[in-house]
């Protein structure tokens, strides 16, 4: 089996007195889509925010790509491929979709305000790189009708997807979607799932899906770990978490711990 992508060890989190990650360890194998469940308050953005280094652990590692991550700020993550959407959208609403994604492409390269004021060649052609890249991942999206409208002005679900394009255009080996279901229909969450799916296939990325959209989970997800109280209750295929004893309590509302 390859080397795992990512690799979490024992991460713990305390805000003050609340534990609110407890030991938590598992791996992600390269490719795969993980989901990661939980009741309200199991820790699953607090691990998250972790991943993408909004948070520091108390204890424990981070491994991506057999490296830790934790002496890496949160404003270089995107740069060895580790790519995030946010529930709430972290979207400029007054640009518009095009430049949206030409953002998060910028998020890869090394340009520099002088070379860019100067308008020096490799700056230009930087920025062609992005530009074309960006347009590709609209097509690719289906947000080329809207590419120069103003993301403000669009209805929810089709934000949404340009959050995504915007994650995507950094170029991520892995993939942090928080929560991508939240506020779509019906309709919507069931393309999201195909949508997920073929983009770790056409763009050879792993996926780490926090969902609280069990049906969404289970579908689109090869390996699920679940957690409660911050700590991890179970790990496995979608099939084998569903029937773990743990999870059933943990979302039948028992004081289990
Ligand atoms: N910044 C914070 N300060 C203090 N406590 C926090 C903070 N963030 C999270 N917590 C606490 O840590 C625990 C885990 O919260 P977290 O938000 O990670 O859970 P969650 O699984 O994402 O829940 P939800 O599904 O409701 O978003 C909870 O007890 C929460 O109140």
């Amino acid at each position: 089996m390859s080397e795992p992508i990512l690799s979490v060890r024992d991460v713990a989190v305390r805000f003050g007195g609340i534990v609110a990650l407890d030991g938590i360890s598992f791996d992600m194998p390269v490719r795969k889509i993980v989901g990661l469940i939980g009741p309200n308050g199991a820790g699953k953005t607090t691990l998250f925010n972790c991943l993408s280094r909004l948070y520091v652990p108390s204890d424990g590692d981070i491994l991506f790509e057999g490296k830790s991550i934790l002496t890496r700020p949160a404003h270089r993550i995107a740069e060895i491929g580790i790519g995030r959407t946010f529930q709430n959208l972290a979207l400029f609403q007054n640009l518009t979709v095009l430049d949206n994604v030409r953002i998060g492409g910028h998020c890869r390269t090394r340009s520099d305000y002088v070379s860019d004021a100067l308008n020096l060649p490799w700056s230009r052609r930087n920025e062609k790189q992005i530009d074309e890249s960006a347009r590709s991942i609209i097509d690719y999206l289906d947000l080329r009708g809207v590419a120069q409208r103003r993301v403000g002005d669009l209805p929810f679900g089709t934000q949404k997807r340009v959050e995504l394009a915007r994650a995507l255009a950094t170029n991520p080996k892995l993939l942090l979607l928080d929560e991508p279901a939240c506020g779509l229909n019906h309709e919507e969450i069931e393309e999201l799932g195909e949508r997920i799916r073929h983009i770790r296939d056409d763009r050879n990325l792993t996926v780490l899906l926090v969902e609280h959209h069990m049906s969404l989970v289970m579908s689109v997800s090869d390996q699920v770990v679940a957690l409660n109280f911050g700590r991890k209750i179970a790990e496995g295929t979608p099939a084998e978490v569903q029937r773990s004893p743990d999870v059933i309590a943990a979302y039948l509302g028992t004081e289990k711990q």
